[in-house]
Formats: C-alpha cells, sequence, structure tokens
C-alpha cells in the first residue's frame, strides 16, 4: 500500500501541479512541505495563498517535524470549507468588505428611516386574549419548535448548559423540561381540540446546538428520558463554529493554543436557517401538512405564556413572520422592531439590535437617540427572538437564498484609527434578520404582550445584573426565577383568587419583588382559560406562601393557603383542593454568590429556600379525590 505522502506525491502530479510547486514560491515553508499533501489538501493551500493567508504556514518546520499536526491542519480547513456557503474563499471576501465598512463607519442602515410600526398589542386575559388562545392552541398540531441553543451563555458565567439551570428552584425543573412538558401539553390539548378530523400527529423538536453544547444537551436528553417526549420528536443539529479574523485584510487567526490550528468562534444564532434547509426537514414537514415553524431562545422561563396566543394571532392574521415582543426601555439589551424606509420606497419591519439603534436614530433626526417617550418606554416594541414563520413561505425563500442570512462583524479596535483589533473578531449572524431577504409582499408582523407575562432570561452573572440601570430589567437568574412566581399569581389574581401583594427585597444587589411561590405544571395551565376553569370560590395564598401544582385536573375550591402545599396527582385523579392549609412552609435565605459552598445555579440566584415544613400530597389512583384540610 503507498504511503499517505506518496498518494499525495502522486496527487500533485495527477493534477498537473509542477513539482517543485513554483505556485507556492511566496511561502517557502509551505512549499517545502507540499509533498505531505492530499490533492484536495493542495487545492485549499493553493486557496489560501491566493486569499492571502500566508502566514497560516510561515512557521511551520521542515517535512517530519509535526506531519500530523500539518495534516491535521487541513482537516479543520476542509471542515470550515465545507459548512460555510461559498466556502472559505467566500468567508474571507465577505469579511474583507464588512470590515472596510466598518473601518470607514459606514451605516448598514444608510439611506433607511426607521418608524415605530404598528403591530397586535394584547391585554392578557380579555376575550380577544382568550379567543387568540384557543387559536394558538388548535394550531398547535401543525406546529414545529425551534430552540437555538449553541450559546454558551457567556455572560451568564455558568460553566453548564443554559437549559438545564433550574426554570425555579420551587420543583427544580429545568429549562428544557419545562419546554417539553409545554410542547407535550399542547400537543394534547391540540390534538383534542382537532379530534373530528382524526389526529395523529406528534410535535417535532428541534435542538440546535454548537460544539459547546451538543454532547452536554444530549446527556442532559438522555439521563432523563426525553423528559417524557418520544426520542423520534426530538432532532439535533449542530451548528459549526466559523474562523476567527486577525486584521482588516481579513487575515485568519491561528489558536493561541496551537499553531496548526484556525482560532474559532460562533457564527451566531442566525445558522439555524441553513442548517433546517440543509436538513430536508422543511421539506419534510410540508409534505405533512405542518404549518408554523416557531423558534425560540434558551432561558425564557415565561415564553410559554405568550406561544398560545401569538400561534392565534398568526394564524387569524395570516402572517408570514410574526416576532414576539415585549414593551421596551430604551437602552435595554434586546432589539427594538423598527419600520425601516428607505429613499427609493421600500420598506420592511425588522429587529434593529439594540447596538445599532441608537446610533440609527441619531442619524436620522433623532437627537436624543434611543430614549423613553412619555409611556416610560422605548417606542419601539422590544424584540423577545420569539419568531413563529409560516412554513410555506418559509420553505420558499430558503429554496432562493439556502438559508443564508446576512452577516455582520463586530471588531473591537484597538484605537480609533482602527487599524488593529483588541481580539480577533468574525463574521456572526441572527435569526431575526431572516426578514430582510424578503419581498415588499411577505407579511411580516408582531404581537405585543406584557413583559411580566412573557419575558424573563437569564443572560447576566449576579455582578453584571446589579450595575443594570435602574428600572430596566436584571435578565438574571434571580429576576428570572422571580418572574415565574410574579406571573403565576397575576395569573392566578385574573382568574379570581386571593393572591398576596409581593414584598420587596434585595438579592445580590438586585431589587426584586418576591411574590408568593407559585408554579404549575404546563398540564394544568397552559392557558388562560384552563386556569380559569380550575379555579373556584374564595381561595387564596399568603405572601410567605409555596403551591406547587402538579397533575391535570387538580381544582383550587376555596383553598386558604399560608404556607407550603404540594399537590401532585396522575392525569385520571380529579382533586379538589379545599379548606385551609397552614404550616410553616419554606423561608427564603439569602446566599452570597461569591459562597463557593454552594452549588453554582443557587449562588447565581442569590437565595434557596429552607424547608421548613410542608404538606405534600400524592394522588396516585385515579377517581375524586378531595384535600380539605
Ligand atoms: O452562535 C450562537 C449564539 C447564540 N445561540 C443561541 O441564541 C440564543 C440567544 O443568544 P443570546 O442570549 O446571547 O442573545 P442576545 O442577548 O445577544 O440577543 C438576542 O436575544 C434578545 C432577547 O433575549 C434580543 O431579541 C436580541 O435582539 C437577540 O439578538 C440563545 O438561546 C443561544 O443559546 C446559538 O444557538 N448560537
Amino acid at each position: 500500500m503507498a504511503s499517505g505522502a506518496d498518494a499525495a506525491a502522486a496527487g500533485v502530479a495527477a493534477l498537473g501541479i509542477s513539482g517543485d510547486g513554483e505556485w507556492a514560491e511566496a511561502c517557502p515553508p509551505l512549499r517545502r512541505n507540499l509533498r505531505l499533501l492530499a490533492p484536495d489538501e493542495v487545492e485549499l493551500a493553493k486557496m489560501l495563498l491566493n486569499e492571502g493567508q500566508k502566514h497560516l504556514f510561515e512557521h511551520w518546520p521542515e517535512p517530519g517535524v509535526d506531519d500530523d499536526k500539518k495534516r491535521g491542519f487541513f482537516d479543520q480547513v476542509r471542515r470550515l470549507n465545507s459548512n460555510y456557503p461559498g466556502g472559505l474563499v467566500s468567508y474571507i471576501q465577505n469579511a474583507k468588505e464588512l470590515l472596510a465598512d466598518s473601518k470607514a463607519g459606514k451605516n448598514p442602515y444608510d439611506g433607511f428611516t426607521p418608524s415605530v410600526p404598528s403591530g397586535e398589542v394584547l391585554t392578557f386575559g380579555d376575550d380577544n386574549f382568550v379567543s387568540l388562545e384557543a387559536a394558538g392552541v388548535k394550531e398547535a398540531r401543525n406546529a414545529i419548535f425551534v430552540l437555538v441553543a449553541g450559546g454558551l451563555g457567556e455572560r451568564l458565567g455558568y460553566k453548564g448548559i443554559k437549559v438545564a439551570l433550574p426554570r425555579e428552584t420551587t420543583t427544580g425543573k429545568c429549562f428544557l423540561q419545562h419546554y417539553i412538558e409545554s410542547i407535550l401539553a399542547l400537543q394534547e390539548a391540540s390534538c383534542k381540540m382537532a379530534e373530528e378530523d382524526g389526529c395523529h400527529k406528534k410535535i417535532p423538536f428541534v435542538i440546535m446546538t454548537s460544539d459547546d453544547t451538543n454532547a452536554l444537551t444530549i446527556k442532559l436528553l438522555e439521563s432523563n428520558s426525553y423528559f417524557g417526549m418520544e426520542p423520534s420528536q426530538v432532532k439535533m443539529l449542530k451548528q459549526e463554529k466559523v474562523a476567527c479574523i486577525a486584521d482588516n485584510d481579513a487575515r485568519l487567526a491561528l489558536d493561541p493554543n496551537d499553531k496548526y490550528k484556525i482560532q474559532t468562534k460562533p457564527h451566531g444564532h442566525g445558522d439555524v436557517h441553513s442548517l433546517l434547509y440543509s436538513s430536508g426537514l422543511l421539506e419534510q414537514w410540508k409534505s405533512e401538512g405542518r404549518k408554523w415553524v416557531l423558534f425560540f431562545q434558551d432561558t425564557n422561563g415565561l415564553l410559554f405564556n405568550a406561544i398560545p396566543s401569538a400561534l392565534g394571532v398568526s394564524a387569524t392574521k395570516g402572517y408570514n413572520v410574526n416576532s414576539l415582543a415585549v414593551p421596551r426601555k430604551a437602552k435595554e439589551a434586546i432589539g427594538g422592531i423598527t419600520k425601516l424606509t428607505h429613499v427609493d420606497g421600500r420598506t420592511m419591519v425588522i429587529n434593529v439590535e439594540y447596538n445599532q439603534l441608537d446610533p440609527l436614530l441619531r442619524a436620522t433626526g433623532h437627537p436624543d437617540g434611543d430614549a423613553n417617550c412619555e409611556t416610560g418606554y422605548s417606542p419601539y416594541p422590544g424584540n423577545i427572538n420569539q419568531l413563529i414563520l409560516e412554513l410555506g413561505p418559509y420553505t420558499e425563500e430558503l429554496k432562493k437564498t439556502h438559508g443564508a442570512i446576512s452577516e455582520f462583524v463586530n471588531p473591537k479596535y484597538t484605537d480609533s484609527t482602527k487599524t488593529a483589533f483588541k481580539s480577533s473578531t468574525r463574521l456572526e449572524c441572527m435569526m431575526q434578520d431572516y426578514p430582510k431577504t424578503l419581498p415588499p409582499s411577505a407579511k411580516v408582523g408582531f404581537t405585543v404582550m406584557d413583559t411580566w407575562l412573557a419575558y424573563a432570561p437569564v443572560k447576566n452573572n449576579p455582578e453584571d445584573a446589579a450595575k443594570v440601570p435602574k428600572g430596566n430589567p436584571y435578565h438574571s437568574a434571580t429576576s428570572g426565577e422571580m418572574a415565574i412566581y410574579k406571573a403565576s399569581s397575576l395569573i392566578l389574581r385574573k382568574a379570581g383568587a386571593q393572591i398576596a401583594d409581593p414584598v420587596v427585597d434585595t438579592f445580590s444587589g438586585q431589587e426584586v419583588e418576591v411574590w408568593p411561590r407559585i408554579t404549575w405544571s404546563p398540564r394544568w395551565g397552559l392557558t388562560f382559560k384552563d386556569v380559569k376553569e380550575k379555579v373556584h370560590g374564595y381561595s387564596s395564598v399568603s405572601q410567605r406562601s409555596t403551591l406547587s401544582i402538579n397533575g391535570r385536573s387538580i381544582f383550587l375550591e376555596g383553598l386558604s393557603l399560608d404556607g407550603t402545599l404540594i399537590v401532585n396527582a396522575v392525569d385520571e385523579a380529579e382533586v379538589k383542593l379545599t379548606g385551609h392549609v397552614q404550616n410553616k412552609g419554606w423561608t427564603i435565605q439569602h446566599v452570597d454568590y461569591k459562597d463557593t459552598s454552594e452549588k453554582e445555579e443557587i449562588r447565581i440566584r442569590g437565595f434557596k429556600f429552607e424547608k421548613v415544613e410542608q404538606l405534600e400530597v400524592n394522588y396516585t389512583e385515579p377517581g375524586k379525590h378531595s384535600l380539605s384540610a
């Protein structure tokens, strides 16, 4: 059998490349190593030299030294080349253009004037909301959920994957479990509503991961039996990283720890579109008669409060694109949904990212930039990056674009000459930029809901959260958990229960409202109508109480709770909660975020529960039951 080097040499001859590699004259270390390379590697090497990348080889020693590493280098180049539409040549050329624009300070929205768009503004619990929720639940069996979870969450500084974090620590259920249980509850409710048409649909659930998150995400699913979902319903798509760029000439950066590797970084959540396109799933879903693709992010514990009504808006308004939004505080780190009108008459409704909204407004006659208006909020609704796309038009669009999303670059320059970077950069893309390529005829809308109902992400570590300007949301593990209790309390209030007012407390420098710690499983209260049907009579929950409801048919019928009550029931058990439950309950203990004796997921939220006393009841038998304390 021929050795690798022999085969490579034969490949060089077969390609008609002159044996002494004259083409590599400009880079003697590469030229001396050519005989190690296979034919396709020679082509890749030529491409790199043509694109001004000879520095990648200049430190290469003579053949015989580190040969495996040199081949490993080309393995990586091959991967980077095949994972980017148009290969590395396109990547480098796109980078050169975007870097030149960035250096010149070119405004990506040149020629566009921003204005406040109009969309659907929903009021929780009114008749319109309830009927939209019903319409959304009905449509859910035609939906597909796509979770983008390739990000490391550097701002949070948590070592694990974010979807494994507890959504709240009363039950300790992680975000991924909550998402899966919510999708399964929707699936069941939707199929029930559509019984007359016969419904056998399982809602597909796609998770986009990256090398940073893939193995841990699979482990979390497998070690928990997919949290009750059929494993075949879940599809994993892994995004690849892209090459880092060291300078304005788009020279690729070598990994500081390994000179035979190109440094790589994530390309952004926009990759989800090209991965879905190349997976072939879109066509499959279309042939199965599915209709909606819902994209969402890793740590919004309130999201599923907003899904049924927002899907109802998409269905009733016929939106090709529907972005979920909340009122936005000026300078809050979420993009603003904006109508852009070009001097040539083109218009689009698009997310303008938070770092671009202020300069765009200033450049177009708004000297205060990104400022609150008389409502106390920015007039531009805040994009929470939950997108509902209509599958048919989405598939057609992706056939044209192959899922390529407009990219941007965000180099951190060392000084105002903009000639050098503090650290390497890379091209990035965002999933919410999908509408940028759509024709003007596309129906692009948005749906605004109250923040307390729909949006509480976990993004910031305690130290950074404490520095957030007063009045702006913390987006921390502390605020993320407290938001769950607030939303549950307000929903129960609206359903007629007496829920005590919150108290204000400060955890890790963050002042938050502490509501009674109320949580329920998605199959208990998927929509407001579900909750209303389960709250009767005069039920009340005191401020220091904890109430965890886990089961489908549990009814609050004149329950008065002052302490901790945990109710678990199988689906076939119908449980009435009445009477007065009183015990010492669970108290909230402050935790110092620097206290390494506490687990990281506790430290980042700044509190834990001391479980002093509780009443826990488990109904494992079908039939009618009553808890009358
Ligand atoms: O390469 C990546 C980068 C991120 N993600 C995922 O994308 C989601 C969003 O990431 P971030 O939380 O870091 O997003 P940002 O805070 O930068 O901002 C995004 O989320 C905000 C709302 O939470 C606003 O909507 C904003 O406009 C939007 O870009 C996460 O689920 C993350 O896991 C990936 O899958 N791959």
